[in-house]
């Protein structure tokens, strides 16, 4: 045994005590490198108090912890219960002795036990966490936009008028709306009253970057008449002219269509003592990349991975979302971690979503229960197709990635011709992915 190991003996992994979660919140802050104040640190203990709870114990040392919300995501054609493991920390003390490993083994357990078989999380370091199979499934742009003059358009806006509402209200005004985008686009996550209040909009200031950016309080807009139903909305934030330029911060941004959205996008390019507005997390397909008359005025400023999604029950998975094209295919799959999912088995796809990947779209695919999709994923000694590991199965299932991608990149393996064209056409989906949330 090396001394790595007499260590890791040591360590017991067990429920999180309710009566330890002041002391595991301080864990996470020493590794976090943070000092929040009590409200964030109330918000913190409430999330951890009510989600999957792992505790490393050293004696009676608490020496690592992992935490997980229970969320529930959009996938294509319908909904599961997911995991979104947050918290993930260890001791200085007790680095690299495989305690991560150990509380990812129980996270598997854990959700088993508690019925998901989803897990995600946008994680500190990416380096960290394909071992556990976990693959980048949703992408996030940053938009900035000159707003030195008005916003140049290929369309016209919607003509309806924009008014500001007490974002004490926001939440059940704009929550149909934010709905009625949850069968579009795969990877995101439903909300409740309490995680629009504290999730979405931060209207207590629990966020940790809460009023520490110069930015003031959100302020909410909405595109329709007193009365209607909102044609879209934006929550942003506004930081007036000093050292620098006005800046106007959208943290959200949805619409019904092409115009509505030109309706908000020129309002928030039109704001006074403001010359850039600043979007840090659109999908890759924004209507607003492509409405935009000067390419230099919007400016994509970054790309990058958002949500980490890890299939913990690939079969559940695989059935339970909508295909957009059939396919019988074998599949080879890696899974170290998760052994049970591992082995040939063979996809056999339901009846095409009907509509095509072009129009999918209305509240009846997001009602539809998991497994309900005539899809299967059965053990099978046939040739696979294709070959590939688990974590390049999480990239593909929202949609986002094309697992051809990963074939190029000589990380999946197509043994018939044209296998990977039929998987990419069956997975395919109308909009991308877009988890539009960063915890
Ligand atoms: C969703 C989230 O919460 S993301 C936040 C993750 N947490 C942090 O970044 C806080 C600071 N860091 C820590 O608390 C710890 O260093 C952790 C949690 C990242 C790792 O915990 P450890 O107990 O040291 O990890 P453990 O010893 O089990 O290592 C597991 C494997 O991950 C690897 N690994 C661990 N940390 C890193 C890293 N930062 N970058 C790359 N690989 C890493 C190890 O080398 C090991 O690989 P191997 O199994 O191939 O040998």
């Amino acid at each position: 045994m090396t001394t790595d190991d007499a260590a890791h003996a040591t360590t017991d992994i067990r429920e999180l005590a309710e009566a330890d979660l002041d002391r595991a919140l301080e864990l996470s802050y020493t590794v976090f490198h943070l000092k929040p104040g009590d409200r964030t640190r109330s918000f913190h203990r409430d999330l951890l108090r009510d989600g999957l709870r792992i505790g490393a114990y050293d004696g009676g040392q608490l020496a690592g912890l992992t935490g997980a919300h229970r969320r529930t995501m959009t996938v294509p054609g319908s909904q599961l219960p997911c995991a979104a493991v947050d918290f993930v920390s260890v001791l200085p003390t007790h680095r690299r002795r495989g305690i991560l490993n150990s509380m990812m083994d129980e996270l598997w357990r854990r959700c088993a036990a508690d019925g998901r078989p989803l897990a995600c999380l946008w994680p500190s370091e990416s380096a960290i966490y394909g071992r556990y199979g976990f693959g980048a499934a949703t992408g996030t742009y940053g938009i900035e936009i000159d707003a030195s003059r008005p916003l140049a358009l290929r369309s016209a806006p919607d003509s309806r008028p924009l008014r500001l509402i007490d974002p004490a209200e926001a939440p059940a005004m704009l929550a149909p709306r934010f709905d009625a985008t949850l069968p579009q686009r795969a990877g995101r996550f439903t909300r409740d009253g309490n995680w629009w209040r504290t999730g979405a909009l931060d209207l207590d200031g629990v966020r940790m970057d809460a009023g520490q950016d110069g930015f003031g309080p959100a302020r909410v807009v909405v595109l329709g008449a007193p009365g209607e139903q909102p044609g879209g909305y934006a929550f942003y934030r506004t930081r007036g002219p000093g050292e620098g330029p006005g800046v106007v911060r959208v943290d959200e941004l949805e619409a019904e269509s092409a115009p509505a959205a030109a309706a908000l996008w020129s309002y928030l390019a039109s704001i006074d003592l403001t010359s850039t507005v600043r979007a840090g997390s659109r999908p890759a397909d924004d209507p607003l990349l492509y409405l935009a008359a000067d390419r230099d005025q919007v400016r994509v400023t970054g790309q990058e991975p958002n949500l980490w999604l890890r299939l913990v029950d690939v079969r559940t998975a695989l059935t339970a979302r909508s295909w957009a094209a059939p396919v019988d295919l074998v599949l080879d799959l890696r899974d170290t971690a998760l052994p049970a999912n591992a082995g040939r088995f063979r996809l056999t796809t339901g009846p095409a979503d009907a509509t095509g990947p072009a129009d999918r779209t209305g509240p009846a695919d997001s009602t539809r229960p998991a497994g309900s999709s005539g899809t299967t994923w059965e053990p099978t000694h046939d040739a696979p197709d294709i070959s590939l590991d688990v974590r390049e199965l999480a990239s593909c299932y929202l949609g986002g990635t094309p697992l051809r991608h990963f074939v190029h990149a000589g990380l999946a393996t197509e043994h018939t011709p044209g296998a990977v064209r039929r998987l990419d056409a069956a997975l395919e989906t109308a909009w991308l992915p877009f988890t539009g949330e960063n915890h």
